[in-house]
C-alpha cells in the first residue's frame, strides 16, 4: 500500500537545512521497569516523566511496551482503545502530564485495540496535552533462531501502514518502533520529508540487541545525518523475553551522545540541531547523491 507521505527528495520546496524554533533542547529517555500490574507501570512512568521534566527535558521518550509485559499472552489483556480516550488510563496519564509540564511526550508503545484488531502503537502528545500523532508499528517482529529465541509478534498484532512524521517546536520528528530500525527505507522516507529526529521506542532482546541495537541506530543516524533516539524497557531476566536495554541518543555523524546500561534509569541528553547543519555542510551527502543512477521512489 502506498504511504500517505509524498516523497520527493529533490523537492525544492523542502529546505533540509531549515531549523525549528528551538534548536537546542534536552531529551529524556525513560528506561522503565515493566511490572505485570499496569497501575504500577503507569505510576512509574508518571514519576519518571515528572522528574525528567523537572530536570529540564522538553521531550520525553518512553519504551516500547512499557505498560505491558512483552509477550503475546498479555497484549490483548492490556490493550486500550485510544478512540475512547476516557476509557484509556494511559492516554489520560500521558495527556495530563504533557500539558502540566508543557512538554512533548513520545509515548513509547502499548497494545492498542481498534475495530477488532490489535496494534503495537505509539501516541505522541503535545505540550498542550493533545494527541498529535498515532503510529502503528509497520514491521512486526517475527523471529525464529533455533535454540535461542522464537517470537512471533504477528500472531497477535496487525501491522500498521502509515509512516508518521510530525512538525513540532522541537523539529520534525519521525516515529517508528523497534524492529522498524532494521529497515533503512523508513528512516530514508522520514529524512526525505525533512526529519530532524527519529524516535524509536524499542525492546530488543539480548540475542539481537548485542549484535544489532547500537549498529542499527548509528546506521540510521549516519545515513540520514540526523538525530536518532531509542528507548527500551529495563532488563527483566525473569520474564520470557529478556530485554537488551541500552536506551541511546545518536548524533548526526553516527556518534553516541548518551547511552545507558540495562537497569532502570533515565538518560537526559542534549540535542543541538546546529550540529546537523555542520555535519551536512561538511559531508554534503544530499548533494552527492546520484539520482541519475538510483532513485528513492515512494510507490
Ligand atoms: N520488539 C522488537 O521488534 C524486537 C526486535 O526487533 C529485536 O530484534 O529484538
Amino acid at each position: 500500500m502506498a504511504s500517505n507521505i509524498t516523497v520527493n527528495p529533490s523537492s525544492p520546496a523542502l529546505d533540509h537545512f531549515a531549523l525549528p524554533n528551538l534548536t537546542k533542547f534536552k531529551i529524556a529517555l525513560c528506561q522503565l521497569t515493566v511490572y505485570s500490574e499496569k497501575k504500577k507501570n503507569l505510576e512509574l512512568a508518571h514519576r519518571a516523566i515528572e522528574s525528567a521534566a523537572d530536570q529540564g527535558a522538553k521531550l520525553v521518550l518512553l519504551p516500547e511496551m512499557w505498560n505491558c509485559p512483552c509477550s503475546n499472552d498479555y497484549f490483548a489483556k492490556y490493550a486500550e482503545d485510544f478512540d475512547d480516550e476516557n476509557a484509556s488510563p494511559t492516554y489520560s496519564m500521558l495527556s495530563e502530564i504533557a500539558s502540566e509540564k508543557g512538554i512533548i511526550i513520545v509515548g513509547g508503545s502499548i497494545p492498542e485495540q481498534n475495530n477488532g484488531c490489535l496494534y503495537n502503537t505509539c501516541c505522541v502528545f503535545g505540550s498542550d496535552g493533545k494527541l498529535k500523532a498515532k503510529y502503528r508499528k509497520i514491521h512486526l517482529f517475527d523471529i525464529d533462531i533455533p535454540g535461542d529465541i522464537s517470537f512471533k509478534e504477528s500472531d497477535t498484532f496487525t501491522a500498521g501502514h502509515e509512516p508518521t512524521i510530525l512538525e513540532t517546536d522541537l523539529g520534525r520528528i519521525g516515529i517508528a518502533i523497534c524492529h522498524d530500525l532494521c529497515f533503512p527505507e523508513l528512516a530514508m522516507l522520514y529524512a526525505a520529508k525533512g526529519a530532524h529526529l527519529l524516535c524509536y521506542p524499542g525492546a530488543f532482546n539480548v540475542s539481537t540487541g548485542e549484535l544489532l541495537w547500537e549498529l542499527l541506530q548509528r546506521g540510521r543516524a549516519l545515513d540520514n545525518q540526523l538525530y536518532v533516539a531509542t528507548c527500551s524497557p529495563s532488563r527483566d531476566s525473569n520474564g520470557s523475553y529478556t530485554i537488551w536495554g541500552h536506551s541511546t541518543l545518536v548524533g548526526p555523524a553516527g556518534e553516541i551522545i548518551a547511552t545507558s546500561g540495562h537497569d532502570e534509569t533515565t538518560v537526559i541528553a542534549e540535542i543541538d540541531y546546529s550540529l546537523m547543519q555542520l555535519q551536512r555542510k561538511a559531508l554534503p551527502l544530499e548533494k552527492q547523491r546520484r539520482d541519475d543512477i538510483y532513485q528513492f521512489v515512494d510507490l
